[in-house]
């Protein structure tokens, strides 16, 4: 264990923050022997588990049945009465949370780590204060108390609701506007258009889900208007006004007022660095709020690192269960280590939904000079048979000069569980011809990765 670690601090490490990359770099430092307390103020488990991937994965589950009971009356089922109770889904989804909670709290207490159910913010580069007064002193502080959802600065902002609302509504609403083009605008059209509502995306550009391959992003943007997501692009809020019976008005600049039942604010995430105590430390922050770390998530306070969404790079549970790792490894396991940012696979739970991996076309063609795509455009044959009008796209980005694949893109059914695995293979490097190489495995979608020509 490293020699920094002094006993005459109450622990070796505090830890802010039970979340992915909290509770990770916790149980493992403790593995390797240090004293561990850990702080959380609000459920074990942080955004992923209690209020992000988890249950907006089981709610796009829910959601998948009102296209699967269409289809299924083209393979013989008849499903007389449809009726969606959201209700039902949504207390099923939350004890899911409850119980994934229970079990990030034993992890805990399995691994000896002591947990304080309180807010914690620094007094010290060694020293934190608990919101009941406590105070707690320890070698080496980690951040890893994760973002919040932005919100603008418009009139009425009280009136719309954001993703950690979204578990929790009463009842579903009957139309949706939401704000943002990204991930979570994007995912939350295709739940709520599933689940029966009518749902409007306002993006303030023309570009939505930056980053990803312009022409699956492009089918997405087709695939969502045919199924009746309606898109405003160029568009944003002045004022949000509520009426009486409950209509939240938007007010716009760039296209017609809309009327909503729900408006929801998805325009992305800010690092939870308010009321910390850190800028009085010397902890330095980005414009945008985020610590300033090193490549081993030291801030510039020796004693105090940060790890996951705080440091607002890549703001994926993933990524974040990784810093964790390494930060333990490094601090207190003896085993330097950095995260390979390169290559991380990634998906949108969108309907359909998207999965992606390495560079898109257009970054290849920027940075690599010549280089070679192919894609399948296809309907996937349960569509045929169902009768939905539909297609999968999966496209492959190849650099010209070495026969390496540096990008699979994919949108289609089950895009992001494909998707996994073929992030394995950009990752080590793999060829077009090594693609080309591998028997196909019939009947599949995932069999256009090797089929395409
Ligand atoms: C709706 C939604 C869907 C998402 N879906 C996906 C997905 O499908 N795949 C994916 O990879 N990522 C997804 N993400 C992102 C993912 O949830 C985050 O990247 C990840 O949780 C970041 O982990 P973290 O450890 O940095 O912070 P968090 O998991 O957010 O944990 C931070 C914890 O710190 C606590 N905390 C904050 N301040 C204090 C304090 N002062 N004292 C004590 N405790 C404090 C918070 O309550 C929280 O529990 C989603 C996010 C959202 C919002
Ligand atoms: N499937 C997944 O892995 C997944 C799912 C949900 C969330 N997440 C993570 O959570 C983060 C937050 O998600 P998100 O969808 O809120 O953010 P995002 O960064 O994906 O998208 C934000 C969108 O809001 C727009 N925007 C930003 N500021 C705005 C403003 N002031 N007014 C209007 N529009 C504005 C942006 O142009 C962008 O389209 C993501 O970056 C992602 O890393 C991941």
């Amino acid at each position: 264990m490293n020699t920094e670690s002094a006993s005459d601090f109450d622990y070796d490490l505090f830890v802010l923050g039970a979340g992915s990359g909290g509770v990770r770099a916790s149980r493992i430092s403790s593995g390797y022997g240090a004293r561990v307390a850990i702080a959380e103020e609000h459920r074990v488990g942080g955004t992923c588990v209690i209020r992000g991937c988890v249950p907006k994965k089981l709610l796009v589950y829910g959601a998948h049945f009102a296209e699967d009971l269409n289809d299924a009356a083209m393979f013989g089922w008849d499903i007389a009465a449809r009726r969606f109770d959201w209700p039902v889904l949504r207390d099923n989804v939350m004890a899911e949370v409850g119980r994934l909670e229970g079990l990030y709290g034993e992890t805990l207490s399995n691994h000896d780590v002591t947990l304080f159910k309180n807010r914690a913010v620094l007094t010290g580069p060694h020293s934190v204060r608990l919101d009941d007064g406590r105070t707690i002193t320890a070698g080496k502080i980690l951040l890893a108390p994760g973002a919040r959802p932005a919100l603008p600065d418009i009139p009425g902002v009280e009136h719309a609701i954001t993703s950690n609302d979204v578990f929790h509504l009463e009842s579903m609403p009957k139309r949706v506007v939401i704000a943002g083009g990204g991930y979570i605008a994007n995912e939350f059209a295709g739940i709520f258009h599933q689940l029966g509502a009518h749902v409007t995306i306002v993006n303030r550009s023309d570009t939505i889900l930056r980053g990803y391959d312009e022409q699956i992003v492009d089918r997405l943007v087709k695939t969502s208007l045919a199924k009746g997501i309606d898109f405003r692009f160029n568009a944003s809020f002045d004022a949000l006004e509520r009426r009486d019976d409950g209509t939240v008005i938007c007010k716009m600049n760039g296209c017609d007022d809309i009327e909503a039942d729900q408006v929801l604010f998805a325009i992305g995430r800010l690092p939870n660095t308010e009321g910390l105590g850190l800028e009085e430390l010397g902890v330095e922050l980005t414009e945008r709020g985020a610590v300033k770390v090193d490549e081993h998530y030291r801030s510039t306070v020796p004693s105090i690192f940060a790890v996951g969404d705080v440091t607002d790079r890549i703001q994926l549970t993933p990524v974040a269960i990784r810093e964790g790792h390494a930060f333990a490894d490094t601090q207190f396991g003896d085993k330097p280590c950095t995260v390979d940012y390169n290559c991380i696979p990634s998906a949108v739970f969108s309907h359909p939904p998207i999965g992606s991996v390495g560079m898109t076309e257009g970054e290849a063609k920027n940075k690599l000079g010549v280089i070679r795509t192919y894609t399948s455009d296809f309907r996937p044959m349960k569509y045929v048979l169902a009768g939905r009008n539909e297609r999968a796209l999966y496209k492959i980005v190849v650099d010209e000069s070495s026969d390496k694949v540096v990008g699979v893109h994919m949108i289609g059914p089950d895009a992001p569980e494909t998707l996994q695995a073929a992030a394995i293979a950009v990752k080590a490097g793999l060829t077009k011809a090594d693609f080309d190489a591998t028997i196909a495995l019939h009947p599949t979608m995932a069999e256009e990765l090797v089929l395409m020509r």
